[in-house]
């Protein structure tokens, strides 16, 4: 059996990132840069005002001599006149700086004459007080992202501040997310004697949108039928490049997915890892044109659904929509643990918890069916196999949504 690690190694060595296309900036929300981009235009743009207030040298505030106003400039003006020594020129915030003046004082340390034709100031500035200078945020030529960097709302705006309204990410992978089962009811229909509803489905959406899948999706449920899944596999692996399956592929009579890959001649990379919850998992790579697919086979249990989804699906995504190693991992937090805690397993234990105020504490049953205790939890804990751990201790918690 292999373990975590080998897995997605494995996994990780058999996806590549997919081809980048030019996207408008907004379609870049929540994806990575194909490409390192660097600054054309410095921000600021031009030396220009932070304040409502007047255009002055710092030597002239230190006296209270009235000086004259000789004029004004509005945000999206041209600094047109230069400032005289014993001046002051009105200016508004975001307005460029006029020639010869070094400072800006603002409207509130200076009292005005009647007709605001002159100023004294009541506070000196220092030099360059008040001044926003050109390109003291971002100089010509500096790196805005580098490639395989999470394009965040500011960044996308650092690329609007360069004029560019395109920006190059991954295209989008082929999804299908594909439930097995025949004990399951879609939500909103009655539920039967023995049956439950399909609460995987929305959960494994919900995971694959948070990871940054903003492309449809397909959607599918297979009853447990040997056909039908051969079938079913055989349409799916051709039109896509990721096949997330949950359920059917432990040992039972009517856990379908390994016989039907079989039949088709797919042979599963790997089927188990030492991983508590999720030990079934299955990893599987089609040869098919134009693009390989790659089937995750998630054991169906809801918790080892959603602990292998975040171990080895979404770092395999990740890859593929092109972010970089350090946006792979999950966010990873010091906590102190609120109480003692043993794996008494041998296989390594993710931990389902609250992290909270430094503090991570286990939420409710830590069986792989428990499903409320995970949509509780915010973190993973993981313990190696016979690991003990005081209360009290510092332990690592593992952000996951
Ligand atoms: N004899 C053995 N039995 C089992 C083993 C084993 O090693 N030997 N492994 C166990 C482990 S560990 C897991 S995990 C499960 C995984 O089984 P499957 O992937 O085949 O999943 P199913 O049997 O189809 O379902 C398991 C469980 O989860 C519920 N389920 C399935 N899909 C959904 C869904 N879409 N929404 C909500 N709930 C779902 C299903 O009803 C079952 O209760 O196998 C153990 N057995
Ligand atoms: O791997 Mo199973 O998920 O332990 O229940």
């Amino acid at each position: 059996m292999l373990t975590e690690q080998e897995a997605l190694e494995h996994i990780l060595s058999s996806v590549t990132a997919l081809p980048s296309q030019s996207v408008p900036l907004r379609e870049g929300v929540r994806s990575y840069a194909a490409r390192a981009i660097h600054a054309t235009i410095p921000l600021p743009g031009f030396d220009n005002s932070a304040m409502d207030g007047y255009a002055v040298r710092a030597e002239d505030t230190r006296t209270t001599e009235p000086l004259r106003v000789t004029g004004a400039i509005a945000a999206g003006d041209v600094a047109g006149v230069s400032l005289e020594p014993h001046t002051a020129i009105r200016i508004f915030t975001g307005a460029p700086m006029p020639p010869g003046a070094d400072a800006v004082i603002m409207q509130e340390d200076v009292s005005t004459d009647a007709e605001k034709k002159s100023i004294v100031c009541k506070e000196p500035v220092e030099l360059g007080e008040n001044v926003r200078v050109l390109g003291c945020d971002l100089c010509v030529g500096q790196r805005i992202v580098d490639k395989g960097e999470p394009l965040n709302a500011a960044r996308l705006a650092v690329l609007a501040s360069q004029g560019l309204t395109h920006v190059d990410i991954a295209e989008a992978p082929r999804i299908a997310v594909v439930t097995t089962g025949d004990e399951l009811i879609p939500p909103g229909e009655p539920l039967l004697p023995g049956k439950l509803y399909n609460s995987n489905g929305i959960m494994l959406e919900a995971m694959l949108r948070s990871v940054g899948i903003s492309s449809p999706i397909t959607f599918h449920h297979l009853r447990d039928n040997l056909e039908e899944t051969v079938s079913a596999l055989r349409e799916l692996t051709r039109q896509h490049d990721f096949i997330i399956l949950s359920g059917g592929v432990s040992v039972g009579e009517h856990d379908y997915i390994k016989p039907a890959l079989k039949a088709l001649d797919i042979p599963a990379e790997f089927w188990r890892v030492k991983v508590k919850p999720g030990k079934p998992v299955l990893f599987a790579k089609t040869v098919s044109s134009p693009r390989p697919c790659h089937l995750f086979g998630l054991p169906g249990n809801p918790v080892s659904s959603h602990v292998t989804f975040h171990l080895f699906v979404r770092p395999a995504l990740l890859k593929v929509l092109g972010a970089g190693n350090a946006s792979r991992s999950l966010p990873r937090v010091s906590a102190t643990l609120t109480r003692a805690m043993k794996n008494r397993g041998d296989r390594p234990h993710y931990i389902r918890g609250v992290h909270e105020d430094g503090k991570f504490t286990p939420t409710g049953v830590q069986q792989s069916h428990a499903l409320f205790s995970l949509s509780r939890a915010n973190a993973f804990l993981r313990m190696d196999p016979e690991q003990e751990l005081a209360e009290g201790a510092t332990v690592q918690a593992l952000l996951c949504d």
